[in-house]
């Protein structure tokens, strides 16, 4: 198990860069870290693999403690492999030899073995003997993260795993890594700003706000139950109305166009969302979001109604 106790981090001593930070992972657990762009979701992931020293605080996988660079020569724990946004390959060698670089040579068809089915799981069986600089940066990123896989870390720290991957494949890629990691029990921390990420496939969820953990919980809890507006809008356009002097967050889908009710608006935009449409509606000084089956005209008068609200 990953046990992180009252960590601080600062790159200078007059300003921190995370604060007090205090959590746990049990081995085979996926656990997204997400929250605004600063905040520091990549610092996190490197202060957890030991590439920077502690100011106070203490990380610790089972029973071995995690040392930044002033405890070792070449910083990085060896159990965990560390997936960063540059990923650090080998440009002028094959897929297949970057994969195999952390693999023993003295059983080459083990190595061969390994290499074939860490292919299958980014679906690049195709290129393995293409040279990495042919490679896209999608391309370039699976590649990264197979290699990553190559020896079966413990545990694995994906930085934006999959920000230069297209949709099309970003999906089942997704799918193949997140059940080869169950299947493995290989536990993995990911820094995300994808929504998706978090709720498809993370067992939880912890968000960073200025320095600090604002929030962890399941994607269940953090979905269903956001503690505030930076929580929801991590996952989905949201609304906050104020009911009876308290403050409601709805998503675009809690809310509905109905025949009457005591919230009327007028329409200022819709957006064709392939399934449906977002309408953006102005509520008295402020607009909200409404998922709805049709496109409306602009200046449109409509009302709205929520379950959440008697
Ligand atoms: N090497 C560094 N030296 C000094 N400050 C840094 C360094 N790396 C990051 N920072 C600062 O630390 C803070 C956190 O950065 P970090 O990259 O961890 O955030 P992040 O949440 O991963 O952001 P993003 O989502 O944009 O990748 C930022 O204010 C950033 O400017």
């Amino acid at each position: 198990m990953l046990k992180v106790e009252a960590v601080s981090f600062g790159y200078s001593s007059a300003k921190r860069t995370l604060q007090n930070i205090d959590f746990s992972l049990h081995k085979g657990n996926v656990l997204c870290v997400m929250g605004e762009s600063g905040c520091g979701k990549s610092t996190l992931l490197k202060v957890i693999y030991g590439l920077l020293d502690l100011d106070h605080g203490t990380i610790f996988w089972d029973d071995i403690e995690v040392l930044g660079p002033a405890h070792h020569l070449v910083p990085g724990m060896p159990f965990i492999k560390h997936v960063a946004q540059d990923f650090d390959l080998m440009p002028f060698t094959s897929v297949s030899e970057n994969i195999k670089k952390f693999l023993s040579r003295f059983d080459p068809e083990k190595s061969e073995e390994r290499t074939q089915e860490l292919l299958k799981v980014i679906e690049m069986t195709e290129f393995a003997n293409a040279k990495v600089k042919t490679l896209s940066g999608g391309q370039q990123q699976r590649v990264a993260i197979a290699r990553a896989l190559a020896k079966e870390p413990a545990l694995i720290l994906l930085d934006e795993p999959f920000s230069q991957i297209d949709n099309f494949k970003k999906n089942s890629l997704r799918r193949n890594l997140f059940s080869y990691l169950k299947e493995k029990n290989i536990a993995c921390i990911i820094a995300t700003h994808d929504g998706d990420d978090a709720l498809s496939f993370a067992d939880d969820i912890l968000v960073l706000h200025k320095q600090k953990i604002l929030a962890k919980g399941t994607p269940k809890e953090m979905y269903g139950n956001p503690k505030n507006k930076y929580i929801a809008a991590l996952f989905d356009d949201v609304n906050e109305l104020l009911v009876n002097n308290k403050n409601v967050l709805l998503y675009p889908h809690q809310l509905k166009i109905v025949e009457k009710s005591a919230i009327e608006a007028s329409v200022i935009n819709s957006y064709y969302k392939g399934s449906h449409w977002l309408i953006e509606v102005q509520y008295r000084d402020q607009p909200l979001f409404v998922k709805h089956a049709v496109g409306l005209q602009l200046g449109l008068k409509v009302f709205l109604k929520t379950d959440k609200i008697d």
